[in-house]
């Protein structure tokens, strides 16, 4: 199975803040797409890298010219620059492995068991269990409480055979929450793989210091 991966990168990172779209920003020693990007490059068993890029960045020096990397034109939603990602791999790859620019720290071992699962699966993709109470909130009070039991925390990479999911795509271009909303819309059955509490998504100012952190105590520095 030659799989291949799609790394969405065109949104603004409006919740994040900064002068520049989160994805860009500086991280250890590259910036959080490139570390994103970097581990699925530098895997054995990932053959085509797409980077889906907003069109106002495509003229920049702000995305990593990482060999081998393909361009792909994002749209106005995360599914929309998805699809655009996976109509690149057409001809190239059997399955795909979703994956946010936004979240740097995806380990090897997480892009393995996504890989592995699609070996028998028809999709797959990493989660991690609610560990916490759930409640809801108005006007900064509680307003009920929720029952936690068997809800997930959705990550990424997802990873699907390509065929279908671009078809589910196409089928279903409304914005969805992720891949996974998009395959159950389109019948699939998806595999829960263990997520890591490290794979975290960059999405507001303070998780650029958290994983600053994870990386550089992975590497010992
Ligand atoms: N139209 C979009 C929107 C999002 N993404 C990508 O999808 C991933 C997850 O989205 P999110 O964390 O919401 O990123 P942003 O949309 O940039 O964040 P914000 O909502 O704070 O603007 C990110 O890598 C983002 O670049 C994308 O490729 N195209
Ligand atoms: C795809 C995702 O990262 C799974 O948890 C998440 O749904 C992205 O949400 P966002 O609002 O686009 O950041």
């Amino acid at each position: 199975m030659k799989v291949g991966a799609v790394i969405v990168a065109a949104g603004r990172g409006i919740r994040a803040g900064g002068d520049i779209p989160k994805q860009w920003r500086p991280l250890k020693d590259g910036t959080v797409a490139q570390q994103a990007i970097r581990a699925f490059t530098q895997h054995p068993n990932i053959h085509d890298v797409v980077l889906v890029l907003h069109p106002d960045d495509i003229k920049t020096d702000l995305w990593p010219r990482e060999p081998g990397l393909v361009i792909a034109n994002g749209g106005p939603s995360r599914s929309a620059s998805v699809l655009a990602g996976l109509q690149m791999l057409t001809g190239k790859a059997d399955a795909a492995l979703i994956h946010d620019a936004a979240r740097p720290c995806v380990t090897g071992r997480v892009i393995d068991d996504v890989i592995g699962a699609l070996e028998t699966a028809e999709a797959a993709a990493p989660a991690v269990a609610v560990v916490d109470a759930l409640w809801t909130g108005e006007n900064g009070r509680v307003s009920g409480t929720a029952d936690r039991t068997g809800l997930y925390r959705a990550q990424t990479p997802q990873g699907f055979h390509l065929e279908p999911i671009l078809r589910a795509h196409q089928q279903f271009p409304e914005g969805a929450a992720d891949d996974v909303e998009v395959a159950r819309r389109a019948g699939f059955d998806v595999v829960i793989v263990p997520g890591d509490e490290d794979n975290l998504k960059i999405t507001l100012p303070d998780d650029f210091a958290r994983a600053e952190a994870i990386l550089r105590a992975r590497d010992g520095h």
